[in-house]
């Protein structure tokens, strides 16, 4: 493994084993009435976030926790690598730059002094965050740089949240589902509530440089989400580099290098990558719960149309 990449790995497992040392009420913290977590993020990097200078040809890659924005990172680098004709030894360069300035790529994590760093990041950069518009980093939209909004049904993203919850050591566990998902439903969870997430970038439908793409298409046709996000971000690339792109990036390819690539915390990620994983979780209740709120804040919007719920999630 080379060192940059080792260093990355290294890294995390470290957060897993500090986190498992920290009392659970030092885990998160508030900005501006939304929880993070204390190991990756910090109220200084939030108050930081205006300090980011986009660039018009940046790749911007946002959707909620559980969405798959691991997923989604990796084919839109693999799309900038393979459009741009890199050579083996530029790849690795552009690799051990981003690791360097970086160490784990989000761009709420890590100290506020990396948007400085993220300067000297060679374009085109691919930038993946949970936030909200609302906290985005407002040169973001004044650049007009594109943005791949990526969404998952709420049922499933709450399900994948949940063991996410739960078996990661750099946040608090729930003693039960039914716990958990009231906390779910009342956006208790880190990067705050699904639902007003959505809300908000719903209110963003209509500006050009947005596209929206469902983890339920991708699953359904990755060659056919991929052409389109190419052809969104202007990736030149081939039929067969798509072929390629997209082999390298199914959840049985990543799953078996995610120990190269996140060391520990890989098996906590990858977790099922399927559809439909809610129906062995929820109860008749809870899916009336659940559509009454999707009914109250996307049914019928241009969001909510994109998302299919009666398809995903109807019992
Ligand atoms: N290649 C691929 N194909 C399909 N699904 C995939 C893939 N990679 C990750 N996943 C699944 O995405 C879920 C994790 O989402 P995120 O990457 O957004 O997680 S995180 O919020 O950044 O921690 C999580 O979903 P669940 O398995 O349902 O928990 C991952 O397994």
């Amino acid at each position: 493994m080379d060192k940059s990449k080792k260093r990355v790995v290294e890294y995390l497992d470290k957060i897993l084993a500090d986190s498992e040392k920290a009392a659970p009420e030092d885990l998160l913290f508030s900005y501006k009435g939304i929880l993070y977590p204390t190991t990756v993020c910090s109220p200084e990097t939030c108050q930081a976030l205006d300090s980011f200078e986009a660039r018009s040809d940046d790749v911007i890659l946002v959707g909620y926790p559980k969405n798959g924005s691991n997923w989604l990172g990796q084919v839109l680098n693999d799309l900038e690598i393979t459009a741009a004709k890199y050579t083996e030894q530029e790849i690795n360069e552009r690799m051990n730059i981003s690791n360097e300035l970086l160490i784990l790529p989000r761009l709420e994590f890590g100290d506020p002094e990396k948007f400085k760093r993220m300067k000297e990041l060679p374009s085109r950069r691919i930038i993946v965050t949970h936030l909200s518009p609302q906290v985005l980093p407002k040169s973001i939209f004044k650049s007009k740089a594109k943005i791949l909004l990526l969404v998952r049904n709420p049922k499933d993203t709450a399900v994948s949240y949940f063991h996410f919850y739960n078996n990661m050591p750099t946040l608090p566990s729930f003693s039960s589902w039914d716990e958990y998902f009231t906390a779910f439903m009342h956006g208790k969870l880190c990067w705050g509530s699904y639902f007003d997430y959505l809300v908000e970038w719903n209110k963003h439908m209509d500006d050009e440089n947005i596209m929206v793409i469902t983890y339920e298409e991708l699953k359904e046709n990755q060659t056919l989400g991929l052409k389109k996000i190419a052809d969104f971000f202007g990736f030149f690339v081939s039929g067969e580099e798509i072929q390629m792109v997209a082999e390298k990036s199914s959840f049985e390819a990543m799953k078996e290098k995610s120990f190269k690539t996140h060391g520990t915390f890989g098996k906590i990620l990858f977790r099922k990558g399927t559809v439909g994983d809610w129906k062995d979780h929820f109860s008749e209740a809870q899916n009336k719960q659940m559509e009454r709120k999707f009914e109250e804040c996307l049914a019928g919007t241009k969001l909510g149309e994109k998302m299919k719920y009666g398809v995903y999630c109807k019992a």
